[in-house]
Parts: C-alpha cells; sequence; structure tokens
C-alpha cells in the first residue's frame, strides 16, 4: 500500500546534502520511504494526501529520555525556582517511587509519555532504565523500556543508592545487573559527576558494559567541568550528554573525535548532545552549542524527559530553544533533533548493518517517518514558539497522528 504525500511547501530532507525542497511530494510505501522529488513528477501511489503547502521534515529522534518512572517531583521544581540548586540526590524520590508501583503501572506510564512524544513528532526515541537501583528493579525497567521505546540504555550507574559502598555497587552495576538487563537494551549509560559516579567508577562500568556487547554513552559535564567529557572520547561512546561546562581542551577532544569523519576519511566520533529543556529547568548556563558545531562537532538535541530535571517531551521546544538562545539557525537545529539524534543511536543512513533502515533524515529507502507541521516552513518552530505546530505523523508507515 503506498501513499502520496503531495503539496508539501518546504521538504526539509536532513540528508547527506542538507537538501530542502520546494513545492515537493514524497511517496512511502509500507515502512520505508518509495520516492522523493517534485510535486510535478509525482508518480501515482495506490492513495495521496494533500500537504495543503505545509512543511515536512522527518520526525524526532530523541536520543536522550527516562521514561520509566513513577512519582512526581513538583516540590524539588519549585525549591529550585525559589533558588535550590539541582543535585543528584532528587534521583532515589524517583527510585523509591518507581519501585512501589506495579509493572502494570509502570508500563502504562512509560506508554503514556512514549504517546505524548509521538503526538507532537517524536517517531523514534530513546529511554533508560535508571530509577530501579537494584538488580531486580533495574531488570524491570529494561523490560519495560524494552516494550515501550526504540531503543534502551541500561543506566545502573545512575545514583549509589542511600547506605551503599560506591565500589561495591559499581561491581554490582558491572555484574549481576548487567547480566539481568542485558537481554534488553542496546546501550549503557553512566552519570559521571561529582555526587555520581567518579571517572574510575565510570571507567569500569563503561568497559564492563562494552564488554558485554553494548554500545555506550555518558551524561558528562552537567553540573560542572569533569571527566565526562574526556572518557567519553576517549572510550569511543556514541554521545556525551549535557555537555554544559566544557573547557577548550574538551571541544577540541569532541572535535577530534570527528576528524575526517563527513569527507569518509575518518571514523565516528562521540555527539554532543544537548538537553536545553533540562537547562532551563535546572537553571544551569545552557550548552554551548553553537561553539561546539563551529568546531566540527556533531551535536544531537534531545528532551531529556524525566521528572527530576527537564519534565517535557516537546522537541519543538528544544528546537525553539536552541535557535532563540543558543544561536542555532532553524535548519541546524532540526538537523541536531533528526539526523543528529540518529548518529547519537546509530541509526543514521549508511549505518543500517543489522537490517534496520535509517531513521532521522527522508532519503528513499530510509524508515517513513514523517512530521507534517501546521506552517509552510520549519522556520515557524522558533518564529511560533509554544504553538501546537504538530499537523500529522507517519512513524514507520504508520499514520500516528
Ligand atoms: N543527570 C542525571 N540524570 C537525569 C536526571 C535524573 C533525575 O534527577 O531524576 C538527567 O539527565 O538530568
Ligand atoms: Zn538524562
Amino acid at each position: 500500500m503506498s501513499t502520496l504525500i503531495t503539496n508539501i511547501a518546504e521538504l526539509m530532507t536532513q540528508d547527506m546534502e542538507h537538501r530542502v525542497l520546494k513545492d515537493a511530494a514524497v511517496v512511502i510505501d509500507g515502512e520505508r520511504i518509495e520516492w522523493i522529488g517534485a510535486a510535478s513528477d509525482a508518480p501515482a501511489a495506490d492513495d495521496a494526501m494533500d500537504a495543503g503547502g505545509r512543511a515536512v521534515l522527518p520526525g524526532w529522534v530523541d536520543s536522550h529520555t527516562h521514561l520509566v518512572f513513577a512519582g512526581d517531583r513538583s516540590a524539588e521544581f519549585e525549591a529550585r525556582m525559589a533558588g535550590e540548586s539541582y543535585s543528584a540526590g532528587g534521583i532515589a524520590v524517583t527510585m523509591d517511587a518507581t519501585r512501589r508501583t506495579s509493572d502494570y503501572d509502570l508500563t502504562r506510564l512509560a506508554m503514556g509519555r512514549v504517546a505524548e512524544a509521538v503526538s507532537q513528532g517524536t517517531t523514534y526515541l530513546e529511554t533508560k532504565t535508571g530509577y530501579g537501583l537494584d538488580t531486580e528493579h533495574e531488570a524491570r525497567s529494561a523490560r519495560i523500556a524494552s516494550t515501550v521505546a526504540d531503543e534502551v540504555t541500561y543506566l545502573g550507574a545512575h545514583l549509589v543508592p542511600a547506605g551503599a559502598d560506591a565500589d561495591a555497587y559499581t561491581e554490582l552495576v558491572c555484574g549481576p545487573m548487567l547480566d539481568a538487563v542485558r537481554p534488553y537494551v542496546r546501550w549503557a549509560d553512566v552519570f559521571c559527576e561529582e555526587g555520581a559516579f567518579t571517572a574510575e567508577q565510570a571507567r569500569h562500568v563503561l568497559q564492563a558494559c562494552r564488554d558485554a556487547g553494548l554500545g555506550i554513552r555518558v551524561h558528562g559535564n552537567q553540573l560542572g567541568e569533569g571527566p565526562g567529557v574526556q572518557l567519553a572520547v576517549e572510550l569511543g561512546a556514541a554521545s556525551v550528554d549535557h555537555v554544559n561546562y566544557l573547557s577548550d581542551g574538551d571541544v577540541a577532544a569532541l572535535a577530534g573525535s570527528w576528524s575526517g569523519w563527513e569527507s569518509g576519511a575518518g571514523a565516528r566520533g562521540t555527539v554532543a548532545t544537548c538537553l536545553p529543556a533540562c537547562d532551563l529547568s535546572t537553571r544551569q548556563p545552557l550548552a554551548p552549542g553553537r561553539k561546539l558545531l563551529d568546531a566540527g562537532v556533531q551535536l544531537a538535541l534531545a528532551s531529556n524527559c524525566n521528572p527530576g530535571t527537564s519534565y517535557t517531551s516537546s522537541m519543538a521546544f528544544c528546537v525553539a530553544t536552541a535557535v532563540l538562545q543558543m544561536q542555532l539557525t532553524v535548519h541546524e537545529a532540526v538537523r541536531a533533533a533528526t539526523y543528529g539524534g540518529a548518529l547519537a543511536l546509530h541509526r543514521e543512513a549508511g549505518n543500517d548493518a543489522d537490517g534496520q533502515r535509517a531513521v532521522g533524515s527522508l532519503a528513499v529507502g530510509h524508515r517513513a517517518d514523517l512530521h507534517v507541521l501546521n506552517a509552510p516552513s520549519a522556520s515557524h518552530l522558533a518564529y511560533r514558539p509554544g504553538m501546537p505546530l504538530t499537523y500529522a505523523v507517519w512513524r514507520a508507515g504508520v499514520r500516528a497522528r
């Protein structure tokens, strides 16, 4: 069954040539994109939709969320708005609420959050464990996550639970807990920050998880300059996320990891994932996205949806903030929220060794993940911030909104 979507005023492909087509059309067939080009050249299809002069872009790829949780931390948020600063300790509050919640309710809550994200144009989504923090509850979170998200990350190393010895807990994360989550996850992550895990503990976790066949990523440099970025680059992590406080050496290390990549002469590097909604909600300085891009670093934008630091799954909000406050162009911000997320998850074009279709860009053969805006161009995402601009969504070729 094929569908022609025509009368597209602006088609932002985010493909390798960065093409933006005017008066365009797309044909999707099953879960894949069959054809892209000028509306006047479009082939016939079984079905047709007139986009009415609207803009189309790839569905958002949200490469960093924490959706498997229960409970509410609005009091912590209010205290922060009154001047308190964020610290990792709040994670324990969510851990308690999450452990007390049944499988059924935890699944229902996570599914509801995914549905909210999809209704706003997100078509590919990663989520993490990290609110279980013992073997039983981390495995349960990983299992539930694997039923609701496209990609699952093991974040047993989110916080050392109260009363536990940090090194003994790290051993648990690298041993029995890793074995228990392994069937459900593709990635591992560690919160490498003061109050969470030291560089040495983080290295141990990342190496053990890599040895177990997982891809790795790091929460780093969120609350101050720290070892997270350097560790991520050294170990070849797919991404380092937050990146608020960076030394010149950190920026250089990230840029160096991408040298030669675009010309095909170098290997992939470590994506810097900026989380602007989190930065606003924690009153941290926004990550230096402009500086990173100018240095040659590949950037992702993600929501970091979680109850502590960023209780929103709105990628449009992240894009608007990146344009209005981080000095990215609209094209750069949309690219970071689509192609950049795919790059951070090793799901971009040309990286489909396991048979999955590429996401995050629109080209023939890629997964049919399309986001139709109720606007004639993507610039309206920043020009009309906060407006409900999602008009239609296709996720793997299925109309999701
Ligand atoms: N920084 C570490 N983890 C989450 C916050 C978790 C929480 O406070 O519940 C984050 O990415 O911001
Ligand atoms: Zn996070």
